[in-house]
Protein backbone atom coordinates (compact mmCIF):
# COMPACT_ATOMS: atom_id res chain seq x y z
CA UNK A 1 0.00 0.00 0.00
CA UNK A 2 1.09 3.18 -0.96
CA UNK A 3 2.69 5.34 2.04
CA UNK A 4 -0.29 8.20 1.42
CA UNK A 5 -2.73 5.82 1.72
CA UNK A 6 -1.62 4.38 4.59
CA UNK A 7 -1.56 7.12 6.38
CA UNK A 8 -4.94 8.00 5.50
CA UNK A 9 -6.93 5.08 6.82
CA UNK A 10 -7.04 4.74 10.45
CA UNK A 11 -5.25 1.73 12.76
CA UNK A 12 -8.32 0.62 14.26
CA UNK A 13 -11.46 -0.50 12.90
CA UNK A 14 -14.35 1.60 13.26
CA UNK A 15 -15.79 2.41 17.14
CA UNK A 16 -19.63 3.33 18.12
CA UNK A 17 -18.16 6.51 20.55
CA UNK A 18 -21.95 7.09 21.72
CA UNK A 19 -25.83 6.60 20.77
CA UNK A 20 -28.31 8.82 21.53
CA UNK A 21 -31.87 9.02 20.74
CA UNK A 22 -35.47 10.58 20.77
CA UNK A 23 -38.95 11.03 20.44
CA UNK A 24 -41.64 13.15 20.00
CA UNK A 25 -43.74 13.91 23.38
CA UNK A 26 -46.66 12.08 22.52
CA UNK A 27 -46.90 8.64 23.29
CA UNK A 28 -49.96 6.27 22.66
CA UNK A 29 -50.97 3.29 24.61
CA UNK A 30 -51.11 0.40 22.18
CA UNK A 31 -54.10 -0.98 23.96
CA UNK A 32 -56.24 2.29 23.54
CA UNK A 33 -54.96 3.28 19.66
CA UNK A 34 -57.59 1.28 17.76
CA UNK A 35 -60.48 4.04 18.83
CA UNK A 36 -58.04 6.88 18.25
CA UNK A 37 -56.75 5.85 15.29
CA UNK A 38 -60.67 4.50 14.17
CA UNK A 39 -62.04 7.98 15.59
CA UNK A 40 -59.58 10.33 13.78
CA UNK A 41 -59.83 8.77 10.73
CA UNK A 42 -64.07 8.79 10.84
CA UNK A 43 -64.19 5.35 10.34
CA UNK A 44 -65.62 4.13 13.53
CA UNK A 45 -68.44 2.69 12.02
CA UNK A 46 -66.28 -0.19 10.26
CA UNK A 47 -66.81 -2.43 13.63
CA UNK A 48 -65.44 -5.39 11.84
CA UNK A 49 -62.40 -3.70 10.65
CA UNK A 50 -61.50 -2.00 13.71
CA UNK A 51 -61.67 -5.23 15.37
CA UNK A 52 -59.56 -6.83 13.50
CA UNK A 53 -57.17 -3.80 13.92
CA UNK A 54 -57.23 -4.13 17.62
CA UNK A 55 -56.41 -8.07 17.95
CA UNK A 56 -53.78 -6.91 15.67
CA UNK A 57 -52.66 -4.25 18.10
CA UNK A 58 -52.79 -6.58 20.63
CA UNK A 59 -50.67 -9.43 19.11
CA UNK A 60 -48.17 -6.55 18.07
CA UNK A 61 -45.66 -7.34 21.18
CA UNK A 62 -45.90 -3.50 21.16
CA UNK A 63 -47.08 -1.10 24.22
CA UNK A 64 -46.44 1.76 23.23
CA UNK A 65 -45.67 4.56 20.23
CA UNK A 66 -45.04 7.57 19.92
CA UNK A 67 -46.00 10.32 17.21
CA UNK A 68 -45.41 13.83 16.23
CA UNK A 69 -48.91 13.90 14.30
CA UNK A 70 -51.21 14.62 17.89
CA UNK A 71 -55.20 14.59 16.94
CA UNK A 72 -54.81 18.69 16.73
CA UNK A 73 -52.58 18.34 13.97
CA UNK A 74 -54.40 15.13 12.45
CA UNK A 75 -57.97 16.94 12.77
CA UNK A 76 -56.14 20.42 11.24
CA UNK A 77 -55.04 18.34 8.16
CA UNK A 78 -58.31 16.03 7.10
CA UNK A 79 -56.74 15.07 3.83
CA UNK A 80 -54.17 12.78 5.50
CA UNK A 81 -57.06 11.24 7.42
CA UNK A 82 -58.65 9.79 4.56
CA UNK A 83 -56.90 6.93 2.71
CA UNK A 84 -55.63 8.42 -0.30
CA UNK A 85 -56.23 11.85 -0.96
CA UNK A 86 -54.09 14.49 -2.38
CA UNK A 87 -52.26 15.41 0.87
CA UNK A 88 -48.49 15.02 -0.31
CA UNK A 89 -47.83 18.92 0.45
CA UNK A 90 -49.03 18.85 4.16
CA UNK A 91 -47.22 15.73 4.86
CA UNK A 92 -44.02 17.28 3.18
CA UNK A 93 -44.21 20.39 5.13
CA UNK A 94 -44.51 18.52 8.31
CA UNK A 95 -41.36 16.05 7.45
CA UNK A 96 -39.22 18.94 5.98
CA UNK A 97 -39.28 20.63 9.40
CA UNK A 98 -39.35 17.94 11.97
CA UNK A 99 -37.37 15.20 11.05
CA UNK A 100 -33.65 17.32 11.20
CA UNK A 101 -35.43 18.50 14.41
CA UNK A 102 -35.86 15.33 16.22
CA UNK A 103 -32.81 14.31 14.71
CA UNK A 104 -31.06 17.34 16.59
CA UNK A 105 -32.53 15.90 20.12
CA UNK A 106 -31.02 12.56 19.70
CA UNK A 107 -27.44 13.86 17.82
CA UNK A 108 -27.53 16.47 21.41
CA UNK A 109 -27.96 13.53 23.57
CA UNK A 110 -24.85 11.62 21.42
CA UNK A 111 -22.88 14.81 21.51
CA UNK A 112 -22.96 15.04 25.00
CA UNK A 113 -22.36 11.76 25.66
CA UNK A 114 -19.02 11.49 23.47
CA UNK A 115 -18.27 14.74 25.47
CA UNK A 116 -16.18 15.98 22.78
CA UNK A 117 -16.98 19.99 20.90
CA UNK A 118 -19.19 19.43 17.77
CA UNK A 119 -16.36 20.92 15.64
CA UNK A 120 -14.57 17.81 15.93
CA UNK A 121 -17.27 16.03 13.76
CA UNK A 122 -15.84 15.81 10.32
CA UNK A 123 -18.41 13.69 8.55
CA UNK A 124 -22.26 13.32 8.69
CA UNK A 125 -24.51 10.32 7.16
CA UNK A 126 -28.27 11.06 7.70
CA UNK A 127 -30.82 8.47 6.46
CA UNK A 128 -34.65 9.08 6.67
CA UNK A 129 -37.50 7.78 4.76
CA UNK A 130 -40.05 10.57 5.77
CA UNK A 131 -40.12 13.57 2.92
CA UNK A 132 -37.59 14.28 0.69
CA UNK A 133 -36.48 18.07 0.11
CA UNK A 134 -32.96 20.02 -1.69
CA UNK A 135 -30.69 20.93 0.19
CA UNK A 136 -31.80 18.01 2.61
CA UNK A 137 -32.42 17.36 5.96
CA UNK A 138 -28.42 16.71 6.85
CA UNK A 139 -28.21 20.32 5.84
CA UNK A 140 -30.75 21.60 8.10
CA UNK A 141 -29.33 19.46 10.83
CA UNK A 142 -25.71 20.67 10.25
CA UNK A 143 -27.37 24.16 10.57
CA UNK A 144 -29.43 23.41 13.93
CA UNK A 145 -26.30 21.89 15.46
CA UNK A 146 -23.97 24.41 14.87
CA UNK A 147 -21.47 22.25 12.77
CA UNK A 148 -18.92 23.27 10.59
CA UNK A 149 -20.00 23.79 6.90
CA UNK A 150 -17.43 21.78 5.84
CA UNK A 151 -18.48 18.73 7.61
CA UNK A 152 -18.70 16.22 5.03
CA UNK A 153 -22.48 15.42 4.36
CA UNK A 154 -24.10 11.63 2.76
CA UNK A 155 -27.91 11.97 2.74
CA UNK A 156 -29.45 8.75 2.19
CA UNK A 157 -33.53 8.92 1.06
CA UNK A 158 -35.80 6.55 0.84
CA UNK A 159 -33.88 3.15 2.03
CA UNK A 160 -36.96 2.34 4.78
CA UNK A 161 -36.67 0.03 7.57
CA UNK A 162 -32.48 -0.84 6.66
CA UNK A 163 -31.50 2.49 6.83
CA UNK A 164 -30.14 2.29 10.06
CA UNK A 165 -28.18 -0.67 9.55
CA UNK A 166 -26.93 1.43 6.12
CA UNK A 167 -25.47 4.52 8.13
CA UNK A 168 -23.50 1.99 10.47
CA UNK A 169 -21.91 0.72 7.34
CA UNK A 170 -21.57 4.30 5.48
CA UNK A 171 -19.85 5.69 9.01
CA UNK A 172 -17.85 2.82 8.99
CA UNK A 173 -16.41 2.61 5.81
CA UNK A 174 -16.06 6.90 6.25
CA UNK A 175 -14.26 6.17 10.05
CA UNK A 176 -11.58 3.59 8.72
CA UNK A 177 -10.93 5.64 5.01
CA UNK A 178 -10.04 9.10 7.03
CA UNK A 179 -7.80 8.91 9.80
CA UNK A 180 -9.37 11.25 12.70
CA UNK A 181 -12.70 11.27 11.19
CA UNK A 182 -16.01 11.50 13.63
CA UNK A 183 -19.14 10.62 11.86
CA UNK A 184 -22.41 11.47 13.41
CA UNK A 185 -24.70 8.96 12.02
CA UNK A 186 -28.06 9.90 12.10
CA UNK A 187 -31.95 8.13 11.85
CA UNK A 188 -35.01 10.39 12.06
CA UNK A 189 -38.34 8.55 11.33
CA UNK A 190 -41.83 10.27 11.19
CA UNK A 191 -45.19 8.29 10.45
CA UNK A 192 -46.62 11.81 8.93
CA UNK A 193 -45.81 10.51 5.57
CA UNK A 194 -48.09 6.94 6.05
CA UNK A 195 -50.37 7.93 8.57
CA UNK A 196 -53.95 6.89 6.72
CA UNK A 197 -57.16 5.70 7.29
CA UNK A 198 -57.60 2.02 7.40
CA UNK A 199 -59.37 0.67 4.46
CA UNK A 200 -60.84 -3.17 3.95
CA UNK A 201 -58.73 -3.81 0.62
CA UNK A 202 -55.56 -2.88 1.61
CA UNK A 203 -54.42 -4.86 5.16
CA UNK A 204 -50.31 -4.36 4.20
CA UNK A 205 -51.72 -1.11 5.39
CA UNK A 206 -53.60 -1.99 8.28
CA UNK A 207 -51.19 -3.70 9.63
CA UNK A 208 -48.34 -0.58 9.22
CA UNK A 209 -51.07 1.81 11.14
CA UNK A 210 -50.87 -1.23 13.69
CA UNK A 211 -46.79 -1.07 13.49
CA UNK A 212 -44.84 1.92 12.94
CA UNK A 213 -43.81 4.81 14.98
CA UNK A 214 -41.95 7.67 15.46
CA UNK A 215 -37.80 7.92 16.32
CA UNK A 216 -34.65 9.18 16.02
CA UNK A 217 -31.24 7.78 16.80
CA UNK A 218 -27.31 9.17 16.31
CA UNK A 219 -24.49 7.37 16.32
CA UNK A 220 -20.87 8.90 16.82
CA UNK A 221 -18.78 6.77 15.25
CA UNK A 222 -14.39 7.12 14.67
CA UNK A 223 -11.65 4.97 14.52
CA UNK A 224 -8.67 5.10 17.68
CA UNK A 225 -10.66 6.54 20.48
CA UNK A 226 -8.70 8.98 22.08
CA UNK A 227 -7.69 6.80 25.14
CA UNK A 228 -9.42 8.34 28.65
CA UNK A 229 -11.13 10.83 27.01
CA UNK A 230 -13.71 8.96 24.45
CA UNK A 231 -15.18 5.72 25.72
CA UNK A 232 -16.01 3.04 22.95
CA UNK A 233 -19.47 1.07 23.02
CA UNK A 234 -18.96 -1.13 19.99
CA UNK A 235 -16.32 -1.73 17.18
CA UNK A 236 -17.66 -2.46 13.69
CA UNK A 237 -15.64 -5.29 12.12
CA UNK A 238 -17.44 -6.00 8.87
CA UNK A 239 -20.54 -4.95 7.52
CA UNK A 240 -22.65 -6.43 3.95
CA UNK A 241 -25.51 -6.15 2.25
CA UNK A 242 -27.56 -8.66 -0.04
CA UNK A 243 -31.20 -9.22 -1.68
CA UNK A 244 -32.89 -11.83 -0.46
CA UNK A 245 -34.22 -14.53 -3.43
CA UNK A 246 -37.75 -14.33 -4.66
CA UNK A 247 -38.15 -11.54 -2.54
CA UNK A 248 -39.34 -9.01 -5.62
CA UNK A 249 -42.55 -6.63 -4.41
CA UNK A 250 -42.38 -8.21 -0.84
CA UNK A 251 -41.91 -4.68 0.70
CA UNK A 252 -42.51 -1.52 -1.38
CA UNK A 253 -43.11 1.90 -0.92
CA UNK A 254 -44.15 4.28 -3.51
CA UNK A 255 -44.35 8.33 -3.13
CA UNK A 256 -47.55 9.39 -4.31
CA UNK A 257 -49.88 12.84 -4.09
CA UNK A 258 -51.51 10.60 -1.30
CA UNK A 259 -48.26 10.56 0.71
CA UNK A 260 -45.73 7.11 1.16
CA UNK A 261 -47.90 3.75 0.38
CA UNK A 262 -46.18 1.08 1.97
CA UNK A 263 -47.06 -2.28 0.42
CA UNK A 264 -46.23 -5.58 2.58
CA UNK A 265 -46.56 -8.93 1.27
CA UNK A 266 -48.17 -11.41 4.09
CA UNK A 267 -45.00 -13.73 4.09
CA UNK A 268 -42.68 -10.89 5.00
CA UNK A 269 -41.68 -12.74 8.28
CA UNK A 270 -41.45 -16.24 5.81
CA UNK A 271 -39.24 -14.64 3.45
CA UNK A 272 -36.79 -13.00 5.90
CA UNK A 273 -36.23 -16.47 8.32
CA UNK A 274 -35.68 -18.32 5.42
CA UNK A 275 -33.23 -16.53 3.10
CA UNK A 276 -30.86 -15.14 5.67
CA UNK A 277 -29.11 -17.75 6.43
CA UNK A 278 -26.57 -17.43 4.10
CA UNK A 279 -25.35 -13.44 5.01
CA UNK A 280 -25.63 -14.44 8.57
CA UNK A 281 -22.77 -17.29 8.26
CA UNK A 282 -20.83 -14.64 6.45
CA UNK A 283 -21.01 -12.43 9.33
CA UNK A 284 -20.19 -15.57 11.39
CA UNK A 285 -17.39 -16.28 9.87
CA UNK A 286 -15.88 -13.00 10.67
CA UNK A 287 -16.30 -13.60 14.20
CA UNK A 288 -14.92 -16.72 13.95
CA UNK A 289 -17.69 -18.84 13.69
CA UNK A 290 -19.54 -18.85 17.50
CA UNK A 291 -23.02 -20.56 17.52
CA UNK A 292 -26.13 -18.18 17.38
CA UNK A 293 -26.35 -18.15 20.81
CA UNK A 294 -22.64 -17.47 21.10
CA UNK A 295 -23.45 -14.03 20.09
CA UNK A 296 -25.89 -10.60 20.55
CA UNK A 297 -28.47 -10.01 18.36
CA UNK A 298 -29.45 -6.31 17.64
CA UNK A 299 -32.28 -7.34 14.89
CA UNK A 300 -34.86 -4.71 13.63
CA UNK A 301 -37.95 -4.99 15.21
CA UNK A 302 -40.08 -5.02 12.21
CA UNK A 303 -43.03 -7.14 13.48
CA UNK A 304 -43.32 -9.44 16.17
CA UNK A 305 -43.73 -12.34 13.39
CA UNK A 306 -40.16 -11.96 12.30
CA UNK A 307 -38.29 -11.83 15.31
CA UNK A 308 -40.89 -14.89 15.97
CA UNK A 309 -39.50 -16.52 12.60
CA UNK A 310 -35.71 -15.95 13.06
CA UNK A 311 -35.51 -16.74 16.78
CA UNK A 312 -37.72 -20.91 15.64
CA UNK A 313 -35.06 -20.70 12.41
CA UNK A 314 -31.64 -20.04 14.30
CA UNK A 315 -33.17 -22.07 17.76
CA UNK A 316 -32.37 -19.18 19.84
CA UNK A 317 -33.01 -18.86 23.28
CA UNK A 318 -35.49 -16.41 23.98
CA UNK A 319 -33.45 -13.83 25.80
CA UNK A 320 -30.97 -13.65 22.70
CA UNK A 321 -33.81 -10.93 21.17
CA UNK A 322 -35.16 -9.19 24.34
CA UNK A 323 -33.26 -6.07 23.58
CA UNK A 324 -34.96 -6.27 20.44
CA UNK A 325 -38.05 -7.21 21.86
CA UNK A 326 -38.44 -4.09 24.93
CA UNK A 327 -37.27 -1.91 21.70
CA UNK A 328 -40.31 -3.38 19.67
CA UNK A 329 -42.53 -3.26 22.94
CA UNK A 330 -41.46 0.60 24.36
CA UNK A 331 -41.67 2.10 20.73
CA UNK A 332 -42.97 0.50 17.63
CA UNK A 333 -41.17 -0.54 14.22
CA UNK A 334 -39.52 3.50 13.71
CA UNK A 335 -38.16 1.90 10.60
CA UNK A 336 -34.42 2.59 9.98
CA UNK A 337 -33.98 4.32 13.57
CA UNK A 338 -34.99 1.13 15.60
CA UNK A 339 -31.98 -0.95 15.08
CA UNK A 340 -29.67 1.72 16.79
CA UNK A 341 -32.21 1.70 19.81
CA UNK A 342 -31.53 -1.75 20.15
CA UNK A 343 -27.67 -1.01 20.18
CA UNK A 344 -28.81 1.69 23.29
CA UNK A 345 -30.66 -1.03 24.84
CA UNK A 346 -28.36 -4.07 24.34
CA UNK A 347 -25.27 -1.85 26.29
CA UNK A 348 -27.73 -0.71 28.69
CA UNK A 349 -29.00 -4.01 29.86
CA UNK A 350 -25.33 -5.10 29.66
CA UNK A 351 -24.59 -2.47 31.94
CA UNK A 352 -27.90 -2.91 34.33
CA UNK A 353 -26.79 -7.01 34.60
CA UNK A 354 -22.84 -5.98 35.50
CA UNK A 355 -22.12 -8.04 32.25
CA UNK A 356 -18.48 -8.41 31.30
CA UNK A 357 -18.60 -6.21 28.55
CA UNK A 358 -21.81 -4.18 26.15
CA UNK A 359 -22.99 -7.33 24.45
CA UNK A 360 -24.40 -8.60 27.33
CA UNK A 361 -21.34 -11.03 27.78
CA UNK A 362 -20.84 -12.42 24.26
CA UNK A 363 -17.87 -10.81 22.98
CA UNK A 364 -19.39 -10.55 19.21
CA UNK A 365 -22.62 -10.00 18.06
CA UNK A 366 -24.91 -9.25 14.66
CA UNK A 367 -26.60 -5.86 13.74
CA UNK A 368 -29.33 -6.59 11.39
CA UNK A 369 -31.56 -4.20 8.97
CA UNK A 370 -34.32 -5.15 6.45
CA UNK A 371 -36.59 -3.53 4.23
CA UNK A 372 -37.25 -2.71 1.01
CA UNK A 373 -35.90 -5.25 -1.88
CA UNK A 374 -36.30 -6.59 -0.15
CA UNK A 375 -32.96 -5.85 1.16
CA UNK A 376 -30.53 -7.15 4.31
CA UNK A 377 -27.61 -5.59 5.72
CA UNK A 378 -25.23 -6.94 8.35
CA UNK A 379 -22.94 -5.42 10.44
CA UNK A 380 -20.73 -7.76 13.38
CA UNK A 381 -19.94 -5.51 16.06
CA UNK A 382 -17.23 -6.82 18.64
CA UNK A 383 -18.33 -5.38 22.35
CA UNK A 384 -16.44 -3.70 24.64
CA UNK A 385 -15.59 -4.49 28.10
CA UNK A 386 -17.68 -2.74 30.84
CA UNK A 387 -14.80 -3.65 33.52
CA UNK A 388 -17.12 -6.06 35.58
CA UNK A 389 -15.67 -9.59 36.11
C1 LIG B 1 -40.70 -0.37 6.18
C2 LIG B 1 -39.51 -1.17 5.93
O1 LIG B 1 -38.69 -0.81 5.10
C3 LIG B 1 -39.19 -2.39 6.72
C4 LIG B 1 -40.23 -2.91 7.63
O2 LIG B 1 -40.04 -3.02 8.81
S1 LIG B 1 -41.63 -3.36 6.87
C5 LIG B 1 -42.59 -4.05 8.13
C6 LIG B 1 -42.26 -5.47 8.27
N1 LIG B 1 -43.20 -6.01 9.17
C7 LIG B 1 -44.13 -6.90 8.78
O3 LIG B 1 -44.20 -7.29 7.62
C8 LIG B 1 -45.11 -7.36 9.83
C9 LIG B 1 -44.96 -8.82 10.07
N2 LIG B 1 -46.16 -9.33 10.70
C10 LIG B 1 -46.32 -9.40 12.04
O4 LIG B 1 -45.43 -9.11 12.82
C11 LIG B 1 -47.65 -9.92 12.52
O5 LIG B 1 -48.38 -10.35 11.40
C12 LIG B 1 -48.50 -8.87 13.27
C13 LIG B 1 -47.81 -8.52 14.57
C14 LIG B 1 -48.65 -7.58 12.44
C15 LIG B 1 -49.89 -9.40 13.53
O6 LIG B 1 -49.74 -10.64 14.16
P1 LIG B 1 -50.99 -11.61 14.51
O7 LIG B 1 -52.20 -10.78 14.79
O8 LIG B 1 -50.51 -12.54 15.56
O9 LIG B 1 -51.33 -12.56 13.32
P2 LIG B 1 -51.32 -12.59 11.75
O10 LIG B 1 -52.15 -13.75 11.41
O11 LIG B 1 -49.89 -12.60 11.30
O12 LIG B 1 -51.99 -11.25 11.22
C16 LIG B 1 -53.31 -10.83 11.58
C17 LIG B 1 -54.13 -10.56 10.35
O13 LIG B 1 -53.44 -9.60 9.53
C18 LIG B 1 -53.23 -10.14 8.22
N3 LIG B 1 -51.94 -9.72 7.73
C19 LIG B 1 -50.72 -9.82 8.35
N4 LIG B 1 -49.77 -9.32 7.56
C20 LIG B 1 -50.36 -8.90 6.43
C21 LIG B 1 -49.89 -8.30 5.24
N5 LIG B 1 -48.60 -8.00 5.07
N6 LIG B 1 -50.79 -8.02 4.28
C22 LIG B 1 -52.12 -8.28 4.44
N7 LIG B 1 -52.61 -8.85 5.55
C23 LIG B 1 -51.74 -9.16 6.52
C24 LIG B 1 -53.29 -11.64 8.41
O14 LIG B 1 -53.66 -12.29 7.23
C25 LIG B 1 -54.33 -11.80 9.48
O15 LIG B 1 -55.62 -11.66 8.87
P3 LIG B 1 -56.86 -12.59 9.34
O16 LIG B 1 -57.12 -12.17 10.76
O17 LIG B 1 -57.94 -12.25 8.41
O18 LIG B 1 -56.39 -13.98 9.26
Amino acid sequence: MAAVHRHQRSVGPATVLAIGKATPPTAHPQSEYADFFFDVTNCSEKTALKAKFARICKNSGIQTRYFHCTEEILRANPSMCTFKDASLNVRQDIAIREVPRLAEKAAVKAIEEWGQPRSRITHMVFATTSGVNMPGADLTLTRLLGLNLNVKRTMLYQQGCFGGATVLRVAKDLAENNRGARVLAVVSELTCVTFRAPNEDHLDNLVGSAIFGDGAAAVIMGSDPVPEIEKPQFEIHWSGETVLPESDGAIEGRLTEAGLIFHLLKDVPGLISRNTLPIFNKALEVAGSPSWNDVFWCVHPGGRAILDEVEKTLNLKPEKMEATREVLRDYGNMSGASVLFVMDQMRKRSAAMKASNTGEGCEWGLVVGFGPGLTVEVSVLKAISTGFA
